[in-house]
């Protein structure tokens, strides 16, 4: 409810250059009488308890001859006479702006302080009535009245209810939330139980944030440019509708540039598709009573054909992601895209035509167009076609959609079918003749980086197989075009399996896994229906959400929840450090418990942020792989309130800062469009035991690096929660928790 700053100064100087220039040109002014009349009107709409303000609104319109205004808009001294009349009742409208708003705020400060003193709970304004709660009446129109009988007063309804622990300030998620760096105005927000003041320490005082540390991340603050004060655009516009009932145009008014300089934004929008301008935005707003302003404009609907036009740009916005209700969704929609369907580009022949050898005595290059084409003497043909099963078939119909120039050879290590079979019928699904333009030179596959196809990061945008042996085991890796999915085929058993990820941000990251054998593509046909694709897309992803090798595969029935909402029955309570995380229900060794969501944030802002955690000596940030971090300090699930335990063994001589002993570990998973943070148990646990994990030996060292010693850097600054961040900069970063060390280099203790 402040004015705006920079709002306040550029008036305050068109103020002043007002009052210097008024003596000598008020003559000049021209204003009607019925002009002053109107704005007199205009301030008078209000009731009599607004009267008092509105009086003031006055123009003094004794030297003004009439309709001067109309004419005098095009030479220089006619808009000199009617900027002088826009700066006064931008003026008047102004101060009778802050002196109303003073007494309204009061006013409901006070009225909502009373209903505080009182325990009084709002009643619900609005009830439905019976045609509306009745399921079998008609869809439309439904019938909703609002009377003082038959009110819903739901204070009984909601007796027992209080508000939110505390805890529970941290927004509820069910998966991560990509929000990248935070922007240059990220505010620091306290937590519930903090206040502006500082964090409350236990010995009753106050450790306060150090903005000069905080703010030294940030090149400028921007957002004091940026920020559109709410109060502004209340008083422009009743200041616009004032100047309009005068007969002065929005033309008029933009040409003397008063208005641009008390608010970037423009008064009308640019055309009539462009909502961007005050009278556009007063639209939508829902602007405080304000006496000065006209009756609320009527709210306009979208023309309907502006959401068609806008329907092809607006839909792949929207998740497709069943498990996500965010309209636009970093998260997925760039991750996962949806799989469209492509259309062939090469004829049969020029299958054969991309230079590679061919893949088995077998091999289509041998025979059928290959032998064509290269003039070979055929190979003894395959199994016949009509062997394949209806499922088979589909599988492959599903795959040619996706890449309709895929290799042969390649499918058919994915189909575990001959790839000669699969080219006739391919052949069969894209006749030769229905196959418009022929482009030889483009091939669908291109080779790997090092010129074999056991590289795994070789792949392209484009469905193909890699073969990779880990450990003697061996598995395929399906990349279908730009989807962070993979399809593994594997020999059945426990196996190692790599998941690729194409982040679209900064760089790709890659993360290792241990899985169970994973559902073959062969589920593909359990979805006859083409329009599934994204069903297979989710099955597998959720599939890929493995489990330990060696564990039990019914846990592979457990990874469709770790994409979602599943956990296990847990609350928080008071612990030895702040709250903790008990289990609700007993739990096996190995057995998934919840996945750890927050929000996913990239390195710079994981620094930033560290000026917040030493703050208040409270990490929630957890590493989940080189590239991005999850932070549940704003937004999160359960799981932020698993308190440390030390490792049940000493770890290269690291036993741990804490009492008990962990009995939960992480492990980072491909879950649905991307990766996650999974959490197991170690053990086997009783309801009511607390959970706990090892952060690693890092953490509390570098959570009170700054904590005990405020100038660790001897250069006599206070380095609370400033200098640490830099202290460890190169040393190893400040913030990681830990995972399991065994699954890759990025769960690895940062040194
Ligand atoms: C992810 S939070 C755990 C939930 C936290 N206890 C709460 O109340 O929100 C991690 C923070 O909890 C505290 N913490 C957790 N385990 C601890 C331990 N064993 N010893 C001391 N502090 C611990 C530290 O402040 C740490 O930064």
């Amino acid at each position: 409810m402040k004015p705006s700053t920079i709002a306040h100064d550029s008036f305050v100087h068109l103020r002043e250059e007002e009052e210097e220039s008024s003596e000598s040109s008020s003559a000049e002014v021209g204003i009607s009488s019925a002009a002053t009349q109107a704005i007199s009107s205009a301030s008078t709409m209000s009731s009599a308890s607004t009267n008092k303000h509105t009086s003031q609104v006055k123009v003094d319109a004794s030297n003004h001859t009439t309709g001067s205004y109309r004419k005098a808009g095009n030479d220089g001294k006619g808009l000199d006479s009617i900027r002088k009349v826009c700066l006064e009742v931008l003026r008047k409208t102004w101060d009778e702006f802050y002196e109303w708003e003073r007494e309204y705020c009061e006013a409901k400060l006070a009225a909502l302080m009373d209903e505080r003193r009182k325990g009084a709970r709002v009643k619900t304004t609005t009830t439905i009535t019976a045609e509306a709660a009745n399921p079998s009446s008609p869809p439309a129109p439904v019938l909703i009245t609002l009377s003082s009988e038959n009110m819903l007063d739901l204070s009984d309804a909601f007796a027992d209810f209080d508000a939110d622990p505390k805890y529970e300030s941290c927004t509820p998620l069910y998966g991560n939330v990509h929000i990248g760096d935070d922007p240059d105005m990220m505010p620091f927000l306290p937590f519930g139980e903090e206040d502006w003041d500082g964090y409350p320490l236990p010995d009753g005082g106050r450790r306060r944030f150090s903005y000069e540390g905080y703010i030294k991340e940030y090149s400028k603050l921007a957002w004091m440019s940026e920020f559109d004060d709410p109060d502004l655009d209340c008083i422009l516009y009743a200041t616009t509708q004032r100047l309009l009932s005068m007969s002065i145009s929005y033309e008029q008014m933009a040409a003397i540039g008063v208005f641009a300089r008390v608010s970037r934004l423009p008064l009308l929008s640019a055309s009539p598709s462009d909502h961007y301008g005050l009278e556009a935005r007063a639209a939508r707003r829902v602007f405080p009573p304000f006496p000065g302003l006209p009756s609320s404009p009527a709210p306009r609907p979208p023309a309907p054909s502006i959401l068609l036009t806008f329907k092809p740009y607006i839909f792949p916005f929207f998740c497709h992601n069943l498990t996500c209700i965010r309209h636009i969704c970093p998260t997925h929609s760039d991750r996962t895209p949806y799989p469209h369907p492509t259309t062939p580009e090469k004829k049969s022949v020029e299958l054969a035509d991309d230079g590679s050898s061919p893949c088995s005595p077998m091999c289509f290059l041998l025979s059928g167009a290959g032998q064509v084409r290269r003039g070979t003497t055929g190979a003894p043909q395959s199994a016949p076609l009509a062997s394949w099963s209806a499922q088979d078939k589909d599988t492959l119909i599903t795959f040619l959609e996706l890449d309709a120039d895929a290799r042969p050879c390649d499918l058919a290590v994915i189909m575990k079918k001959s790839c000669d079979d699969i080219f006739r019928f391919r052949k069969r699904m894209f006749p030769d003749p229905t196959i418009a333009s022929c482009n030889p030179g483009k091939a669908s596959l291109k080779p790997s980086k090092h010129g074999t196809r056991d590289n795994i990061l070789g792949g392209g945008p484009y469905l193909c197989s890699f073969s990779y042996g880990v450990e003697a085991h061996r598995f395929d890796l399906l990349i279908i075009k730009h989807m962070s999915l993979q399809v593994h085929v594997t020999t059945p058993g426990p196996v190692i399996s790599l998941a690729l990820a194409y982040a679209p941000i900064r760089s790709a990251s890659v993360s290792a896994s241990a899985t169970t054998f994973v559902p073959s593509v062969k589920d593909a046909s359990a979805n006859p229906n083409k329009a599934s694709k994204v069903a297979v897309q989710k099955k597998y992803a959720a599939a890929q959400c493995a489990v330990l090798a060696g564990a039990p595969s019914v846990h592979a029935i457990q990874n469709n929840a770790l994409a979602g909402k599943y956990r296990k029955a847990v609350e928080v309570r008071q612990s030895a450090h702040g709250y903790g995380l008990f289990l609700k229900e007993s739990v096996v060794a190995n057995e998934f418990l919840m996945e750890y969501t927050g929000e996913a944030i990239l390195e710079p802002t994981c620094v930033s942020r560290d000026h917040l955690i030493i703050h208040r000596q409270r990490n929630y940030l957890f590493s989940l792989h080189k590239t991005l971090s999850i932070d549940s300090s704003l937004a999160g699930d359960p799981s932020r309130f698993i308190n440390h335990g030390n490792p049940p063994t000493s770890v290269d001589g690291y036993t741990g800062a804490g009492e008990g002993i962990a009995n939960v570990h992480s492990r980072v998973e491909i879950t649905n469009g991307g990766h996650g943070i999974m959490i197991y148990a170690a053990v086997d646990m009783d309801a009511g035991t607390e959970l706990l994990l090892d952060y690693g030996p890092n953490f509390f060292k570098q959570l009170h690096g700054g904590d005990d010693d405020d100038d660790d850097d001897g250069d006599g600054a206070d380095n609370e929660g400033v200098a640490v961040a830099e202290e460890e900069e190169g040393a190893g970063k400040f913030i990681y928790w830990d995972d399991d060390p065994e699954y890759g280099e990025e769960q690895e203790y940062r040194e």
